[in-house]
């Protein structure tokens, strides 16, 4: 760990919200140097200027020869910059470096195609939850990645959430449910909160409340080992508020909701990542 924290140099292509997520997580987990990270973006100088200054990175960290000097590259652009990306920088990784990718929806193949070397690439699913350490990530590895290199994966990954192995064909899947899925949270608790307000709560009182409700709930799922429809049973009295509630989300087809909005986003994923040919037409 201690080889990891002076040696292993990570650079990150793209410096949006995901980039820096993992940057907020190596940096206060002490999982990487500050001096070993380097970061560059399309355009926004003000932007790295600022990652600069907020990670105490060194002056050097966005010039090109940063990145290529790195032992792992994150590939943390959007899935419509990917084909020039890669035509740009593919060329120019070396076999022993690990492509980290957290692009939704475009494979190991389509970078490894990319990239004249063999490099190993191991694609990730993040999400948002990073910023405060708790993303649910999943990793999938290409052709060429051996086991230090899903090692390396993890130790990066672990600094911003639990890290889970799945196999390349359900990386939509995770997308659509685990990658997305905090935004359908956070929609859900936009309805409860404008609710709140409906049946009278002040505002800001209805968000304390939702707020310690999604943690609570989130720490019962986490500790008592119950699957979520017992725990949902043991809120339910017969007859009761939470059967009034239930009863009226089921004639409004809650579940068939949710199950369609997951199955959206996971065929979302799967048009990123085609036609293999051209990386760029995407969104
Ligand atoms: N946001 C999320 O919840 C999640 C996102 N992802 C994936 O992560 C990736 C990044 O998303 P996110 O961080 O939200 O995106 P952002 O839009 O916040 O950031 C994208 C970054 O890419 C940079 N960029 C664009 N083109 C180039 C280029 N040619 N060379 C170098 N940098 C470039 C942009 O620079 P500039 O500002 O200068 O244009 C910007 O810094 C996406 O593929 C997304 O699918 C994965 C999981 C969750
Ligand atoms: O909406 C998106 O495409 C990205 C991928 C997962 C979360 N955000």
């Amino acid at each position: 760990m201690t080889d990891i924290y002076e040696n292993l140099r990570v650079g990150f292509i793209g410096a949006g919200s995901i980039a820096e997520a993992m940057i907020t997580g190596l940096t206060r987990g002490k999982v990487i140097q500050p001096r070993n990270i380097a970061v560059v973006n399309r355009s926004n100088h003000v932007r790295l200027q600022e990652l600069e200054d907020r990670y105490q990175l060194s002056r050097h960290s966005h010039d090109e020869q940063a990145i290529l000097e790195s032992d792992v590259i994150v590939l943390a652009i959007k899935p419509k910059f990917a084909g020039q990306v890669l035509q740009d920088w593919g060329p120019k990784f070396r076999k022993n470096q690990l492509i980290l990718s957290v692009i939704a929806g475009v494979s190991t193949d389509q970078i490894e195609a990319a990239c004249p070397q063999k490099v190993a690439v191991v694609r990730t699913m993040p999400n948002t939850s990073a910023a405060v350490g708790r993303s649910a990530t999943a990793i999938c590895s290409g052709r060429h990645v051996k086991e230090h290199d899903i090692s390396t994966a993890k130790t990066i990954l672990e600094a911003i959430g639990i890290v889970i192995e799945v196999q390349e064909p359900q990386m939509d899947a995770v997308t659509g449910l685990a990658g997305s899925g905090p935004a359908y949270f956070y929609y859900m608790v936009e309805a409860m909160q404008k609710a709140g307000v409906y049946v009278g709560l002040e505002a800001d009182i209805a968000r304390q409340l939702l707020i310690q409700t999604c943690i609570g709930a989130a720490e019962m799922l986490l500790h008592t080992g119950k699957e979520p429809s017992r725990l949902r049973e043991e809120v339910t009295s017969e007859g009761g508020t939470t059967f009034a509630g239930l009863t009226t989300l089921k004639k409004f087809h809650f579940e068939e909701a949710i199950c369609e909005a997951i199955f959206k986003a996971t065929e979302r994923s799967q048009e990123l990542g085609k036609p293999a040919s051209d990386l760029s037409s995407r969104c």
